[in-house]
């Protein structure tokens, strides 16, 4: 996984490839790795997706249910402290990486989360496998009061950097764009390995291998060896 995050003047961008490995097999060629939180904080994932995923989902509901509590609305470093706070108690056995990006009423707020609970804040992040090919375009290119087209481009060019050169990153760029104003999540912004279309293709006429036998079996045969549950 390559994911990252950047702070610009008005905002934040986070940004995420869409590759799931398991071993030298990719499991997944366009998954989701930006996860909502409530409506302003969005959090990117990489390691164990199961991980990412469960534990995201979990304190967007336990957020959800503080700000009515405290009739606020949530902020960024709380949800940062939430996730912390969890992941330390499980001693890094949930294999969840994040970067913790939104607005709230304090302002734009970029963190990372690690899954032993270690956080940092910064104006630019990446991590993931992919996250020193990301890094290199960051420290080569990120500056401060970026404008918003300035931030997504370089987030979009920093996961590329992962996609094109680390094997556990690949396929597509998701990226998500908060504001004080709106969050626009653009699914498959940039798909820079659209496959192309095959040599040949693999439709065989009917007819081509010929049917020598078959059989009609009833439901009420089947009936007894299986309860064939009426659909
Ligand atoms: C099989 C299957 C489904 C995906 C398994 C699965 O979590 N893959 C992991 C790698 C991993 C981790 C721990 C154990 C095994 C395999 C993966 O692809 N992580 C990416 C991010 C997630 C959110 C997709 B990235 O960090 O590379």
């Amino acid at each position: 996984t390559t994911i990252v995050g950047c702070l610009y003047d008005g905002g934040v961008v986070i940004a995420a490839d869409t590759r799931a490995t398991s071993g030298p097999i990719v499991a997944d060629k366009n998954c989701e790795k930006l996860h909502y939180i409530s409506p302003q904080i969005w959090c990117a994932g990489a390691g164990t997706a199961a991980d990412t995923e469960f534990t995201t989902a979990l304190i967007s509901s336990n957020l959800e249910l503080h700000a009515l509590s405290t009739g606020r609305k949530p902020r960024v470093v709380t949800v940062m402290t939430m996730l912390k706070q969890h992941l330390f108690r499980y001693q890094g056995h949930i294999g969840a990486y994040l970067v913790v990006a939104g607005c709230d009423p304090t302002g734009a707020h970029l963190f990372t989360v690690h899954a032993h609970g270690s956080t940092d804040k910064l104006p630019y992040v990446t991590m993931g496998s992919g996250s020193l090919a990301a890094m290199s375009v960051f420290e080569t290119q990120w500056k401060n009061s970026m404008t918003r087209d300035e931030a997504v481009a370089l987030c979009a060019q920093a996961i590329q950097a992962g996609i094109f050169n680390d094997l556990g990153s690949g396929s597509n760029v998701d990226v998500c764009v908060i504001t004080k104003e709106k969050t626009e999540l653009l699914r498959n912004y940039i798909t820079p390995n659209v496959r192309e279309q095959k040599m040949r293709n693999y439709k065989f006429a009917k007819g081509t291998t010929a049917v020598l036998d078959q059989k009609v079996i009833t439901k009420e045969e089947i009936s007894k060896y299986v309860t064939v549950q009426d659909i």
